[in-house]
């Protein structure tokens, strides 16, 4: 393992779920039993099948929902305080920008509904995200005149200005071409790696995208929803195209694919 690898090692132990279960009033047994310990600074990418409960975890992370039993314990404190202080962050399949507010405004929108802070920080923390996602020129354009590339990247971009200790993406890039796709990918494993500390959980269907991503990934299965394994990808950042066509991309694709169908 080099150095840039290392330098993104998880430190502590800073989300952990403990025999978490959710069951809907209707009586659906969303999740059962559900053990993670996530430490500060990985990337996780969960995959499972359709309804294996992936949304519901992640309402609970962010406090949305709240778990019929077990416990969840979020950087020392639960996940309402949590999102109170903005501690976490999302990003959604669809950009969720506002259409008639600029690249600027949609994505100072989280520190002007935190309120109490300047114009002034406002605006650099703006462009600071604005330029990790390569935007920066683009600034005073509305939404519809991005592509659908560009407008993730502002949705990143807003996401990132509240400085997210837990970043939550729940397939972000599920809607995006092949190439964009590949591309945003390689984009936000550079930010991640700027931010030693940020912990990523990122929610996808796509097996090569998890591989390719994440420092571990976590396989899920439905009815009712359980982790049924979590496989380690050792491999060095930054990780480039040629990782993609490696032997051992092919290897952990057949490890990730055959614990899915397990
Ligand atoms: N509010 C709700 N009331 C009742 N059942 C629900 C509710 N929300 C989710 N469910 C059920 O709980 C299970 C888990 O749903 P969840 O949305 O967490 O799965 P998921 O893995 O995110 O699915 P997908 O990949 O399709 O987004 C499913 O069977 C779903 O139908």
């Amino acid at each position: 393992m080099n150095g840039a690898f290392a330098a993104n090692q998880p430190t502590d132990s800073f989300v952990n779920m403990e025999n978490l279960s959710k069951i809907y009033p209707n009586g659906t047994v969303a999740l059962q039993d559900v053990n993670l310990s996530i430490r500060e600074g990985e990337f996780l990418c969960f995959v499972g099948p359709s309804g294996c409960g992936k949304s519901t975890i992640f309402k609970i992370i962010t406090g949305l929902s709240g778990p019929s039993g077990g416990k969840l314990d979020i950087f020392g404190t639960t996940p309402k305080e949590a999102r109170k202080q903005s501690h976490t962050s999302f990003v959604f399949q669809d950009h969720t920008l506002l259409p008639w507010s600029t690249v600027e405004a949609n994505v100072k929108l989280p520190l002007e509904l935190r309120g109490g802070i300047s114009r002034k920080v406002q605006q650099e923390e703006a462009e600071r995200v604005l330029e990790l996602v390569g935007l920066k020129d683009y600034m005073k354009v509305l939404p519809r005149q991005l592509s659908g590339g560009m407008k993730m990247r502002v949705s990143i971009a807003r996401a990132l200005i509240s400085r997210p200790k837990l970043l939550l993406m729940d397939e972000p890039f599920g809607a995006l071409d092949e190439i964009t796709r590949q591309t945003l990918q390689t984009e936000l494993l550079n930010i991640w790696q700027q931010d030693k500390k940020m912990t990523v959980l990122f929610v996808t269907h796509n097996v090569f995208e998890s591989v390719f991503l994440s420092t571990s990934v976590v396989v899920m299965t439905a009815r009712p929803g359980k982790i049924s394994a979590k496989i380690e990808i050792p491999v060095p950042f930054p990780r480039d195209e040629a990782y993609r066509t490696s032997a051992q991309f092919g290897q952990l694709v057949r490890d990730v694919s055959a614990a899915l169908h397990h």
